[in-house]
């Protein structure tokens, strides 16, 4: 199972909390993190192993949309900023979108991350 992990600046830090709490699971369950390319940093800094794609101003939410549609990622944990705007918000959308084209679960808060990740 391939899960997708996406967080803005201002949500960077609940990201990798939510990472550590459930740190048992994702390598019990032998989850394969992807990520945009900052978020995968810090990712790794945790101790997690990813597969980093692109910054996501330069591509990376496009480049795990691309993955959704292919039918690679099974699951997105994108915790947004919503109390700022992006210079890529095409590119948010755009994969938000194909996650409902695709039915692909996505989370965009870590209560809701926190139901999926339980659920599998
Ligand atoms: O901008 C992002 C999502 O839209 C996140 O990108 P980074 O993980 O590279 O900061």
């Amino acid at each position: 199972m391939e899960i997708a992990i996406i967080a803005h600046d201002g949500k960077k830090a609940e990201m990798i909390q939510f990472l550590m709490d459930f740190k048992a699971l994702i390598i019990s369950k032998k989850i394969d993190l992807v990520a945009t390319g900052t978020t995968g940093k810090n990712a790794e800094k945790a101790g997690f192993k990813v597969t980093k794609f692109l910054s996501g101003p330069y591509g990376g939410d496009a480049q795990i949309a691309a993955r959704v549609a292919e039918g690679k990622t099974n699951m997105v944990f994108f915790f947004r900023d919503p109390l700022n705007s992006h210079p890529h918000d095409p590119d948010i959308a755009m994969l938000m979108r194909l996650c409902d084209v695709h039915d692909v679960p996505l989370a965009t808060n870590p209560a809701t991350a926190e139901c999926l990740i339980k659920s599998i």
